[in-house]
């Protein structure tokens, strides 16, 4: 379990990290989600003590990372821009990161291998692609077997067999009965993975709440029908008191009650479906809403940062101020 208290981090006058309280639990995989300067690698250096909180503290199974007598088998992780010695071979980097934590040699090969990286173990890490630098760094994590996991972007540069692994692996893990906290900007990938999600904006708590629920507190999901006899539907619909609003393509959406109720009233009516299908809201589209305000840096919507003259007038896009 990864405990945050009250965690606050300030770089002269930006505050980074403001006052974050949550907790990280075993047996699920969490995600930990916020626009582009939220906060989030601040968070992560904070809790493996690599930098020092302003304010607050952050514990690793109960203590703060510095008391920790072997680290790596508290907690493992991969940080963006962590990054082995390009000169030492995988192998060499992996020993050398062992023993400075009392971890058998043995465990070195086990995790090559776990990580697909045995054919080039004695490689020099400097010549890996960006893929093989993301394994090179998932091993490097569960080197010490640890119950709790963090990675930063995982993901990054990976292939999608690669994806699916590391998917499967965070799954896995979190099976096993570990902590597993992981950033991502890949919310179709996030949804896929997490069970559980926290949110930050601007450095503070946004959300920390399983991931239907956050889907279903800040996305809209509906029903979309489609038949020839508009009238037909909209009068078997009235006549339960549910209402459905034309969509501009067409076809016709119904918030608030499932599939199988407006089948039946439909069969009832003799109105014919061409199309009865639930809409659910993606995560995407969930945490765009919840983080509309949170956004520190916007980009025009046009394809050459240009915005059309009408539009080019009052306060309107580019950047909101950054303070918090
Ligand atoms: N060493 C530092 N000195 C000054 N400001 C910093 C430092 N590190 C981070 N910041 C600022 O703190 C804020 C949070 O940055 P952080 O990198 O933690 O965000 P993030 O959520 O990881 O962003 P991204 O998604 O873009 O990686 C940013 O405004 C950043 O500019």
């Amino acid at each position: 379990m990864i405990e945050l208290r009250e965690l606050t981090k300030r770089y002269e006058d930006k505050t980074a990290v403001d006052s974050l309280s949550f907790a990280i639990r075993p047996g699920q995989v969490t995600g930990f989600l916020g626009p582009n300067g939220a906060g989030k690698s601040t968070t992560m250096r904070l809790i493996l003590g690599l930098d020092r909180p302003t304010g607050g503290q952050v514990l690793v199974d109960g203590r703060s990372y510095a008391q920790l007598p072997a680290p790596l088998t508290h907690i493992g992780s991969l940080l963006e821009a962590s990054a082995a010695q390009g000169g030492r071979t995988a192998r060499d980097h992996l020993l050398w990161l062992a023993r400075s934590n009392r971890i058998p040699d043995r465990r070195v090969d086990q995790v090559l291998a776990a990580v697909g990286l045995q054919d080039v173990a004695r490689k020099r890490s400097g010549g890996f692609s960006l893929g093989m630098g993301q394994r090179l760094g998932i091993a490097a994590a569960l080197l010490g077997d640890p119950p709790v996991l963090m990675f930063d972007e995982p993901v990054n540069g990976l292939d999608p067999e690669g994806i699916l692994w590391i998917r499967n692996l965070m799954k896995g893990l979190a099976a096993e009965g570990r902590t597993v906290f992981v950033s991502s900007h890949l919310m179709s990938e996030m949804a896929l993975t997490a069970d559980h999600l926290v949110v930050i904006g601007r450095g503070r708590l946004l959300a920390d709440v399983p991931m239907e629920e956050f889907i279903d507190r800040n996305a809209r999901s509906y029903v979309r029908i489609r038949t020839p006899q508009p009238q037909a539907l909209l009068d078997a619909l009235d006549s339960r008191g549910i209402t459905a609003v034309r969509a501009p393509d067409g076809s016709w959406e119904v918030e608030g009650s499932d599939p199988a109720a407006i089948a039946a009233l439909a069969g009832a009516g003799g109105v014919v479906l061409e199309e009865l299908s639930p809409q659910r809201a993606s995560l995407e589209e969930a945490f765009m809403r919840m983080t509309a305000d949170a956004v520190e840096y916007h980009a025009d919507a046009t394809p050459n940062g240009v915005r059309p003259a009408a539009d080019r007038t009052g306060s309107a896009t580019t950047t909101t101020g950054a303070t918090s």
